[in-house]
């Protein structure tokens, strides 16, 4: 089947085309999925997106008058896509629900880490022959308490890796994981009560209308002064601006990010040579306290094999009209 792949990078071409095999005729593109380039699938019958694409409405509707029938997400996120609309033109969306929690888990678990532990200034210091510890001085997390936000599949994996370092875990979720109460003693309470207790606090809930902005103004006064706040789920779980004011008066002492509000068109891509037009990303990099990785939590091997055998395993699917089990819709 003819399909446009869009945002393709040098690090998930090759599992692509491994997983593919040749079987489907893949038109590798560069771009992000916008309405200026939308056109550019003519001629296919799918398409596959990255997590930094747009299908909203206006894309949606240029892709149905070219013909497209088929939206293969190569995330398992898909706030991105307006699946009523999808919907409403009978395009079918799937995405890959699952390709290695521990990948993000782990990556939550490094920026914990290099944050607490100055990882970033140590480096810098010996690399011009600093060696000196002052302004290094990290926190034992063994007995810390840790607020982890929606445990579902990425969020259980951290518990089980914060519990090997001897955190308490406070949890919030729509519904609770018995196994985690009983194997590790995560006990569940109400997001106030999470902020109120919580030394560090890690997000995990996927974006949709009831989390935008779940970490806000009220919330952030509610934490305790000087907490680690880590968000490696949608950068639209946290209200930056009010995040920038927390780190200001110190109430927020680390902030670790690997994705952003206004992600969409700066990251996964190289703007070395470009001004910064983005005020807010621009204050956040002046804070020595805060560690930014670009929406990079996924990039494993064993991530991007899965992606790609899943994704190709989506088109199949669809091109042979038999559930795939991934397919998503409005509810
Ligand atoms: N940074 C990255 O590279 C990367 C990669 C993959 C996924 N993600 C993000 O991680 C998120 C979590 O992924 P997952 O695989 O663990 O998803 P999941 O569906 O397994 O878990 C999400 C959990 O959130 C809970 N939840 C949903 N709405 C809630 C609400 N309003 N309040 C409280 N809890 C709520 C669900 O009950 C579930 O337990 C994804 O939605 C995605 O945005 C980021």
């Amino acid at each position: 089947m003819k399909t446009t792949i869009y945002s393709t990078h040098k690090f998930d071409k090759p599992s692509i085309e491994n997983a593919n095999k040749g079987k489907h005729q893949l038109n590798f593109l560069e771009f992000r999925l916008t309405k200026e380039t939308a056109l550019l699938a003519e001629g296919s019958k799918a398409i596959a997106l990255f997590s930094s694409d747009d299908a909203s409405s206006e894309v949606l509707d240029i892709l149905h008058k070219l013909g497209i029938k088929f939206i293969a997400l190569r995330s398992a996120g898909f706030n991105h896509v307006d699946l009523e609309k999808a919907a409403e033109l009978n395009i079918k969306v799937a995405r890959v629900p699952a390709y290695s929690p521990y990948a993000i888990a782990e990556h939550t678990m490094a920026l914990i880490l290099a944050l607490n532990r100055r990882l970033i200034k140590a480096h810098n210091r010996v690399r011009e022959q600093n060696f000196s510890l002052n302004g290094l001085t990290g926190f034992d997390l063994n007995g810390k308490t840790v607020g982890v936000i929606g445990t579902g599949k990425i969020g259980s994996v951290l518990v089980k890796i914060l519990h090997g370092f001897g955190c308490n875990i406070l949890a919030q979720d729509i519904e609770e994981s018995k196994d985690l109460i009983d194997k590790y003693g995560v006990i569940y309470s109400d997001c106030a009560t999470l902020c109120k207790h919580a030394d560090i606090i890690s997000l995990h809930v996927p974006l949709k209308a009831s989390t935008k902005h779940l970490i806000n103004k009220e919330h952030i006064a509610l934490m305790k002064s000087g907490v680690m706040l880590i968000n490696t789920s949608r950068g639209g779980l946290v209200d930056t601006k009010a995040v920038i004011e927390g780190l200001k008066t110190k109430k927020i002492g680390y902030l670790g990010l690997d994705v952003y509000e206004e992600e969409e068109g700066l990251f996964f891509e190289d703007h070395s040579d470009d001004i910064l037009q983005d005020d807010v990303i621009a204050r956040l990099m002046t804070f020595n306290n805060v560690l930014i990785t670009s929406h990079q939590a996924f990039l494993t091997k064993t991530a991007l094999t899965n992606i790609a055998e899943t994704t190709i395993y989506n088109l199949d699917c669809f091109e042979k009209q038999k559930p795939s089990g991934n397919e998503i819709s409005i509810n």
